[in-house]
Parts: structure tokens; C-alpha cells; sequence
């Protein structure tokens, strides 16, 4: 200790004496060229004598960068990396929830908290031999913002400085900094609470701020693929779609596309469309953005939302073709049809009611065809990776054909009337008995053969099947009962093939 006092005390007495000198010479220096042979000859043994008194080096990692709009990747896998380590070391802390999200997460992972350092508090680290110290700091917000929309904008800036001995240079930054980004990656990973957002928001200010233009609530959908009723085969082609969609990092890297891939879901009301987006992000275990596209005012506003979403998510734009005024010209040749169709049969004042007020929420939007092409692949798509972007609609026709070319929605699935093999899957499910359609043979023979003649969506087939009351166990016959009085009802009131009885679609 007395070593290093006294070596500070010259060293400090060194550059002392040097400043002074320095401030003599300079001031009677008067050829500027030789003002910067000093200049240059003075900074570089300035730095050196630098060395010699600290010779620790600090990197700093703050959580927004680019203009703050997105908070830095590095700065949230550091701040996870030091989860361990600060809980262990640190006095003050900092708790977030996480885990809750997890479909898989126990009862008492909902409950889990993720701690981090609060500011103002240091943590050492080991790596390979080389001790190096962690700190958190903040400092307030800068009065200046441009992006006055964003929370992350308006926030203090926080950050992590690393300190290290310029002897690990090397070390730290090739080989530690990297490994710490992996570490916090997978402790991400484990503590990653999946989000469903919205961008439907309260109008006007909070606090006397713009809101933020996402809010979420923790993703806790229960539907999976295995209880999704579709042709086997089919489903069977879209999980291994997914899968390699997501291991393909590499593909899209080397032919330079963005890491992102279109899904088309189209068919009537109450198919399981919405219900296979619950399903997709499950499976990949993505966060689900729900973009409310009658609450966007402009395409500018839409670039926003598009800017604040995370990688590894679902975009979803639901029921499209209500959602904008997407169809050009063919529309009114369509609303036409559609008056026609509605003088025809006149019961469905409550549908017109409906659709009228989704076009006139349409028409405050100014989102335009063109702003939403150039969100799916336009420059800007390219901001974050590992994503889909869903469309849902009950009626494809009616969306532009750029929309839903190739590239922008890669693949295109009919969610369609339920058939025999959805009814048996329904059935198996419903009634809780793997058996049951060799148990009461002769009814499933009755519902094949009116399934044939009949549409009926999976959601009334299940609707039926359903229990009275779904806690308690109810014999499967008066299920299969009602299944069948319900086809054939719906056999006599409309004949063969008619449009489905849609008891409880959404749209
Ligand atoms: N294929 C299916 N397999 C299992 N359940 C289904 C299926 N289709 C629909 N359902 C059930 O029916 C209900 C409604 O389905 P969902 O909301 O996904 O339909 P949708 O196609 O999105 O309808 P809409 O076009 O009206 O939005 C859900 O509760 C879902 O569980
Ligand atoms: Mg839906």
C-alpha cells in the first residue's frame, strides 16, 4: 500500500511538473506546425504516463443506443449475466418479474423474480485468470428528446461500465465480453417472460407523457398443437415449417433476407385461425404483437410500432381484410356482391351493423396499402430478426394480391370445415376417451356421413361435444347425441353445403 502511495505521489509530482512546462513552451511557441509536433508528442506521452498511474481500462455499456429507441442487446445480456453473480455479492438489487410466461412454468415459477444490480453497486468477476469488476450507474434522461412517443426515451439512462487491467486487454474483449453476451443469452432464455402486446392505447398523455406505443400482459395461452384439430399432414408440414424456419439463422444470412417468414391464415369464422396463432407462438416460444391496425393513424405511426418490437415474436395482423381499405378497386365490385347477397336473405342487420363500423374505424386510419407493404419487407423490415408476420382473414379474396404474394406471406394456410379426422380428434379430446369413436361406433358412422353433406366449423363441433358441465365427466353418448341433432338440424333448415352455422365465431 505505502509502495503504491508513494509511487502515486511521484508520478502526481512527474505530471505536475510536466503541465507547467508544458504551459511555458507552448505559450512561447508561435509556429503552429511545431504547436503540433508538441501536440501529438505530448498526448502520446501523456497517455503513456496515463498508464503507468491507472493502468485499468473501463468499457461502457449503455441501455439504449441509436438515437434511443431500442434498448441495447448487449446492455440486457450483460444485466442478465449478472443475475448469479449479484444476488450473491451485491447489497442493493434490483427485481423484475419473470418465468411467468413460460407454458411450462410451474406454479411456483409464475411467482419468480430476476434480480440485477441496482445502481450504484460494483461486482468483481473471474475469467481465466483475470479479475474484472462490473458497476451500474444512471443519469438523467436528456431534456432534448426527439422521440418523445418512447418511454425509453424519457427514462434515466442506465449502464454498465466494466473496468479491467489494460494487462487482459486481449483477453477481456475478444474472448470475456463475448462469453458473457452468450452466458446472459441463456439466462435470457431460462427467465424469459413471453409477452402478448397491444397497441391499443388510452388516448392522449400519462404523467404528462406520451404513452408508450406497446403495453403487454404475460402470454399464457393454453392451446398447443396437440390440441389443434386439423388433417394431420397438414399440421405435420407446418411444425416442421416452423422448426426450420428457426434454426435457419444461417440460410437467411447467406442469401441476405431478412430472418423473417409470412403466414397466410384464411378460412370462415371459427376455424381455428387465431387459435393457430396461439399454437405457433407456443410452440416457437415467441412473444405475440397483436397489431390493432384500425388504432394506427398513419404509416408513420405503424414504423413506430414496428421499431419497438422485440426479435423471436409473432406479428399478427388480425381479420386484415377489415381491417384497412386493402381491396382497390375489386371492393366495391365485392361490396356489391355482398349488398346483393345481404337484400337476398335480409337477416343480418347485425353483421351490417358491424362491418360498418369496422370501415368507418378503417377509414379514421390512414394506413395505407403502400405503408403496409413496406412494413412487411419494405428497409425497415430488416430492424430485428426471428419473426413472423401473421395476416388472419375469413376472406382472401378480398386482399390485394401484392399483400400476399410470395415473400411477404411465404405460406398459405386454409383453416377449413371441420372433417371426419378433425371431428375424431375433437372427440377424443373433448370427451377425455382415446376410445370413443370405436366405443360408439354407430353414432361417429352418423356424424361422418352428415359431415359429408354438412359444414360445420370446429369451434360448434366442439361446442357440442363439450360436457354440460366441462369440470365433470359426462358420458359420451348424449355428446355424440347432440352432435348428431345438431347436423342434421342443420341439414333440413339449409340443405347440403350451406355456410356454417358460425354460433360463436368472432369476426
Ligand atoms: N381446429 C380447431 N381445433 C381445436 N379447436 C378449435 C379449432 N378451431 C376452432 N377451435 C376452437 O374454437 C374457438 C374459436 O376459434 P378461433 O378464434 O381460433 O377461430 P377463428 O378462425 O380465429 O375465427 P374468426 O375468423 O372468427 O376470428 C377457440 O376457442 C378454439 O379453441
Ligand atoms: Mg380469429
Amino acid at each position: 500500500m505505502d509502495v503504491m502511495l508513494s509511487w502515486f505521489g511521484q508520478a502526481s509530482v512527474v505530471v505536475s511538473v510536466l503541465a507547467v512546462c508544458w504551459t511555458m513552451i507552448w505559450q512561447n511557441l508561435q509556429h503552429i506546425h511545431l504547436q503540433q509536433f508538441f501536440a501529438r508528442n505530448f498526448n502520446r506521452r501523456a497517455r503513456r504516463l496515463a498508464a503507468v498511474v491507472d493502468p485499468y481500462l473501463s468499457v461502457t455499456f449503455e441501455e439504449y443506443e441509436g438515437g434511443r429507441i431500442k434498448s441495447s442487446e448487449a446492455f440486457d445480456e450483460i444485466k442478465s449475466y449478472l443475475t448469479t453473480a449479484s444476488t450473491r455479492d451485491v447489497r442493493h438489487l434490483r427485481a423484475e418479474s419473470g418465468g411467468g410466461g413460460r407454458r411450462d412454468a410451474a406454479a411456483t415459477d409464475k411467482d419468480k423474480l430476476v434480480f440485477s444490480m441496482a445502481k450504484g453497486e460494483e461486482v468483481a468477476d473471474a475469467f481465466r485468470g483475470a479479475t474484472v469488476w462490473w458497476s451500474a450507474a444512471a443519469v438523467p434522461p436528456p431534456s432534448d428528446t426527439t422521440v418523445p412517443w418512447s418511454r425509453a426515451a424519457r427514462a434515466e439512462r442506465r449502464f454498465f461500465r466494466l473496468e479491467f487491467h489494460e494487462g487482459h486487454r486481449d483477453l477481456v474483449l475478444n474472448d470475456y465480453l463475448p462469453y458473457v453476451r452468450r452466458e446472459g443469452r441463456a439466462v435470457m432464455a431460462k427467465n424469459r417472460q413471453r409477452r402478448l402486446y397491444t397497441n391499443i392505447l388510452k388516448e392522449g398523455f400519462d404523467d404528462g407523457y406520451y404513452q408508450d406505443v406497446w403495453t403487454h400482459v404475460p402470454f399464457e395461452h393454453p392451446k398447443t398443437f396437440d390440441k389443434l384439430a386439423m388433417d394431420p399432414a397438414k399440421k405435420k408440414e407446418i411444425i416442421d415449417d416452423l422448426d426450420m424456419f428457426k434454426k435457419s439463422k444461417d440460410y437467411y444470412a447467406r442469401v441476405g433476407k431478412p430472418w423473417k417468414r409470412g403466414y397466410l391464415l384464411y378460412g370462415p369464422p371459427g376455424t381455428g385461425k387465431s387459435t393457430m396463432v396461439a399454437a405457433m407462438a407456443n410452440h416457437l416460444e415467441y412473444d405475440v404483437y397483436d397489431f390493432e391496425l384500425t388504432s394506427v393513424k398513419t404509416n408513420t405511426d405503424l414504423r413506430k410500432l414496428l421499431i419497438e418490437t422485440k426479435s423471436k415474436s409473432i406479428m399478427v395482423f388480425e381479420d386484415i381484410d377489415c381491417s384497412l381499405d386493402l381491396t382497390g378497386k375489386r371492393k366495391s365490385k365485392e361490396e356489391e356482391e355482398g349488398r346483393k347477397d345481404g337484400d337476398g336473405d335480409g337477416d343480418d342487420a347485425a353483421a351490417a351493423a358491424k362491418k360498418k363500423q369496422e370501415e368507418d374505424a378503417a377509414k379514421s386510419s390512414k394506413v395505407t396499402l403502400s405503408g403496409l407493404l413496406n412494413f412487411i419487407d419494405g428497409i425497415w423490415s430488416a430492424c430485428g430478426e426471428e419473426r413472423l408476420i401473421v395476416f388472419t382473414t375469413n376472406h382472401v379474396g378480398k386482399l390485394d394480391p401484392a399483400l400476399i404474394r410470395t415473400g411477404r406471406m411465404d405460406k398459405k394456410v386454409e383453416m377449413s370445415y371441420c372433417d371426419y379426422e378433425s371431428f375424431k380428434f375433437l372427440a377424443r379430446m373433448h370427451l377425455r376417451d382415446d376410445d370413443v369413436v370405436e366405443a360408439h361406433e354407430a353414432q361417429c358412422r352418423r356424424v361422418r356421413a352428415l359431415l359429408e353433406e354438412v359444414n360445420m366449423v370446429p369451434v360448434d363441433v366442439g361446442e357440442h361435444l363439450t360436457p354440460r358441465s366441462p369440470g365433470e365427466f359426462e358420458d359420451a353418448g348424449p355428446c355424440l347425441d347432440r352432435l348428431v341433432t345438431a347436423l342434421e338440424k342443420a341439414k333440413e333448415e339449409e340443405g347440403a353445403r350451406l355456410p356454417p352455422t358460425g354460433a360463436t365465431g368472432t369476426t
